[in-house]
């Protein structure tokens, strides 16, 4: 009997799989996350209903264009720097030539307005360093290019102007600094460290006492080890900069937590206001947000930032990156397509373009794009739901319409949809065909043939469920 017993509980303790919901391990972490859940102040509310912005990564690798010496740089064109054909002298002068004579703030702004963005984040300093503001603490930054004044201030008072809001972004790797480290292994390293996180404390306190309007900072380039030691430093920083600019908005590429944990802490808490690690990638189903906040940022080409004069393989048409901005609303996100003006200022004839096509689209359909969020109806294959967190109104965005024409609903329990319409058309008035209880069939808008995604709208209202199974208008 004891062998047996003793057999039983070993083999039940090889097999037994924790139970399920079992609380995580949860670290004492003195710089993880500060705050569990979504912010709920106005100024993280206006971020969250911003749907659509503009990515502008603009410095002087945009004068190679992606190329050196004749030769064809297949990396993204702002880590040119880094190529082994690229003589890292070279590039370093680069600067004496950065002399942007088309450059037009304002026209940038007026543009990004037109396509219908809300928000736009500007490179202020990428890897290279090349600094695009009079920075007190580097001489490699623009006033000492032929172009010699500030870029980024003209660029912040264009896009305020239009009303849209700016952010800074900011790479902490920085190739052109002598104290960057991408780890500490020797006494020397950590002392030349610690005047590189001073230099980069200056730079950033810099920019918010430049731009005060700026809503928030987009950082990057946080992966090194080095960097990954710096939780107290980060985390004291990330302080002094939300008290200069109460309600500043820090995505979760900035601290490194405790255990040199970035986007989600040692407890998989996440880190900062909102999810910043969708990049060229989109979250498939509203589990892979986690119910975080998050923005996607997305190239044109496969992964090209910077300018590159020759865009090789695939290019997103303005359909894919209207589906992917919609699918992003969808599932709680913000979509933030990328410009890469070139070496003279100007904004490339491809982007022109899908700024002026995404921007006509949203001219006739920001209703289900603004202010839009999740909705927990069943996903179906036409495309996607949006709901307003103003007025709660759904939105069908259409991409695939069913040869049979008619568009499945599956709603939530205990909703019945009072009207349906086309967003363009209010005053044709859709008829829901029952399938069985919550599910319907929504008539397509046959009277033309669709080129581009359309918009139906469903007014729908909660119900409680009467005795004999029918439906009443809840109160
Ligand atoms: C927006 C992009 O951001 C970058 N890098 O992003 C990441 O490293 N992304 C990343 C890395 C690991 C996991 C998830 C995202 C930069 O190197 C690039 O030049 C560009 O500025």
């Amino acid at each position: 009997v004891f062998l047996t017993v003793s057999f039983a509980a070993f083999s039940f303790s090889l097999f037994a799989q924790t139970p399920k919901n079992t609380p995580r391990t949860s670290l004492t972490l003195e710089y993880g996350a500060h705050r569990i859940g979504k912010r709920t102040d106005q100024m993280m509310e206006t971020w969250r209903n911003y749907g659509l912005g503009q990515f502008i990564h603009w410095g002087v690798y945009a004068l190679t264009g992606g190329h050196w010496d004749g030769e064809y740089y297949s990396g993204a064109a702002e880590w040119i720097r880094s190529w082994d054909k690229m003589p890292k002298d070279a590039y370093d002068q680069l600067y004496k030539s950065f002399d942007p004579k088309n450059y037009e703030p304002k026209a940038w702004a007026k543009q990004a307005k037109e396509m219908g963005a809300k928000y736009m984040i500007i490179t202020t300093k990428h890897h290279d360093g090349f600094s695009l503001w009079p920075s007190k603490y580097t001489d490699y930054d623009v006033t000492n290019s032929p172009y010699g004044n500030d870029i980024i201030g003209p660029l912040v008072e264009a896009y305020d102007a239009e009303g849209i809001d700016v952010y800074l972004y900011f790479s902490v790797m920085d190739w052109s600094q002598p104290g960057y480290r991408v780890s500490l292994e020797t006494e020397e390293d950590r002392t030349a460290y610690e005047d590189f996180k001073a230099f980069t404390r200056n730079q950033l306190i810099e920019l918010l006492e430049l731009y005060p309007s700026a809503k928030g900072l987009w950082f990057d380039g946080t992966w090194d080890e080095a960097w990954k030691e710096q939780a107290v430093f980060a985390d004291e920083l990330e302080k002094e900069m939300r008290a200069m600019i109460p309600g500043l908005i820090i995505g979760s590429r900035f601290r490194p937590d405790d255990y040199g944990n970035r986007h989600f802490d040692s407890n998989g808490d996440l880190m900062g206001d909102y999810e910043q690690g969708w990049e060229r990638k989109l979250p498939n189903t509203y589990e892979d947000t986690k119910g975080n906040d998050w923005d996607a940022v997305m190239t044109v080409p496969e992964n090209q930032w910077g300018y590159h004069s020759d865009w090789r393989g695939h290019v997103k048409s303005s359909y894919e990156l209207i589906e992917m901005l919609v699918k992003s609303v969808s599932l709680d996100g913000n979509f933030v397509l990328n410009f890469g003006p070139d070496g003279q200022g100007n904004i490339r004839s491809e982007e022109a373009k899908l700024a002026k096509e995404i921007g006509d689209w949203m001219k006739v359909n920001q209703k289900a794009i603004y202010s839009c969020g999740y909705l927990n109806w069943q996903k179906q294959d036409w495309g996607y739901y949006t709901q307003s967190r103003e007025d709660g109104k759904i939105y069908m965005v259409v991409f695939n319409q069913p040869l049979d024409g008619k568009l499945r609903v599956k709603t939530a329990d205990k909703v019945i949809l009072d009207k349906v319409y086309p967003l363009e058309n209010p005053g044709m008035i859709l008829t829901p065909e029952l399938i069985q209880k919550n599910e319907y069939f929504i008539p397509v808008i046959m009277d033309q043939k669709w080129t581009s995604p359309y918009v139906i709208v469903v007014e729908s209202s909660s119900t409680d469920e009467d005795k004999n199974g029918g439906f009443q208008k809840a109160k």
